[in-house]
């Protein structure tokens, strides 16, 4: 298995963006507030995520964070958004604009036709513990990862993946503990509970979700897109339906049928559809 090679991609101030053959890595930057989100970070994640997404030489993308705090050693995934940057309607940016769009990263983390795998080296909290939920995959830090909801503790709700999804996925009396009561829960623990795919020693982490990361990238890409997709869809409803349908469209485009039709419009002339009612 070949070792990352990591470069960097873009320079950015809340997060580190570099790639490796075929792998993106996005990471927290902010160890010391315990990787919590500003307006700025959920940019630059966006931004990020953007790229990746475009870049047709990326098929999975790490989901991580750099540490350990500077102040006290403590390793952090995410602690959600930053209540220092809280104002009434929502966080403020640097612009004084009220924004809470992580959701429209989550989205993007969603919706991409690419394998978001989420690596917990440490606390995974609030926003943060969303993020790793609406990931494809999660591998946790055996030592330090420890998993929290502590939105009923700030008048937040995430509504959608980080609670409905979550029920989903750990069954709804945990999903409901987990929200009410706010109680940390260890890597293994969340492994049983199944919102956590691996628990893995610390200093293997990343080695091990890039080796992860590299099996999935041998594999047809087609299939894994429309794997996630199809998984995707029971849940996202309509959105879910019309993603999924866009890529059938995109596969249907390839056939000699579809070059038919265009050709008969750019030839104004009347498409021959004859003998194509395969069974
Ligand atoms: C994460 C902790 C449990 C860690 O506890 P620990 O004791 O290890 O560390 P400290 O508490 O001493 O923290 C060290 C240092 O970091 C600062 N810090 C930590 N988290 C944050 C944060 N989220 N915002 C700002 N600052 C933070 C802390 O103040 C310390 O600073 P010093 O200067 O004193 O060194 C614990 O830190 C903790 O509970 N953190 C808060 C977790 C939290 O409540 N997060 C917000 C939840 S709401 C949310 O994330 C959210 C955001 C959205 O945009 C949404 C949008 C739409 C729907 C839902 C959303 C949503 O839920």
């Amino acid at each position: 298995m070949s070792h990352a090679e990591w470069k960097t991609a873009k320079e950015y101030t809340d997060i580190t963006y570099q790639k490796s053959n075929g792998v993106a890595r996005i990471a927290f930057n902010r160890p010391d507030v315990r990787n919590a989100f500003r307006p700025k970070t959920t940019s630059e994640l966006y931004d990020a995520f953007y790229d990746a997404n475009e870049d047709t030489s990326i098929g999975v993308v790490l989901l991580s964070a750099e540490g350990p705090s500077s102040k006290d050693g403590v390793y952090s995934f995410c602690s959600g958004g930053d209540q220092n940057a809280r104002g009434k309607e929502g966080y403020v940016g640097e612009d004084g604009y009220h924004r809470l769009n992580i959701l429209e990263v989550q989205r993007l983390i969603r919706f991409m036709p690419k394998a978001v795998i989420a690596v917990v080296p440490g606390w995974a909290v609030g926003g943060g513990h969303s993020l790793h939920v609406v990931c494809d995959l999660t591998l946790a830090s055996k030592e330090h990862a420890i998993f929290k909801q502590t939105d009923a503790d700030v008048t937040s709700f995430d509504g959608g993946y980080g609670s409905a999804y979550l029920a989903k996925m750990v069954g709804q009396k945990k999903a409901r503990e987990i929200f009410f009561l706010g109680r940390n829960y260890s890597a293994q623990e969340a492994y049983e509970m199944g919102m956590v795919n691996a628990v893995i020693p610390h200093a293997e982490l990343e080695a091990t979700a890039y080796e992860w990361a590299q099996e999935i990238l041998a594999k047809s890409p087609i299939s894994i897109k429309m794997l996630k997709f199809a998984m995707n869809l029971t849940d996202d409803g309509m959105v879910g339906q019309q993603v999924f349908a866009g890529e059938a469209t995109r596969l249907a485009y390839m056939t000699e049928e579809a070059q038919e039709g265009r050709n008969a419009f750019l030839e104004k002339r009347k498409p021959n559809f004859e003998k194509k009612w395969i069974p």
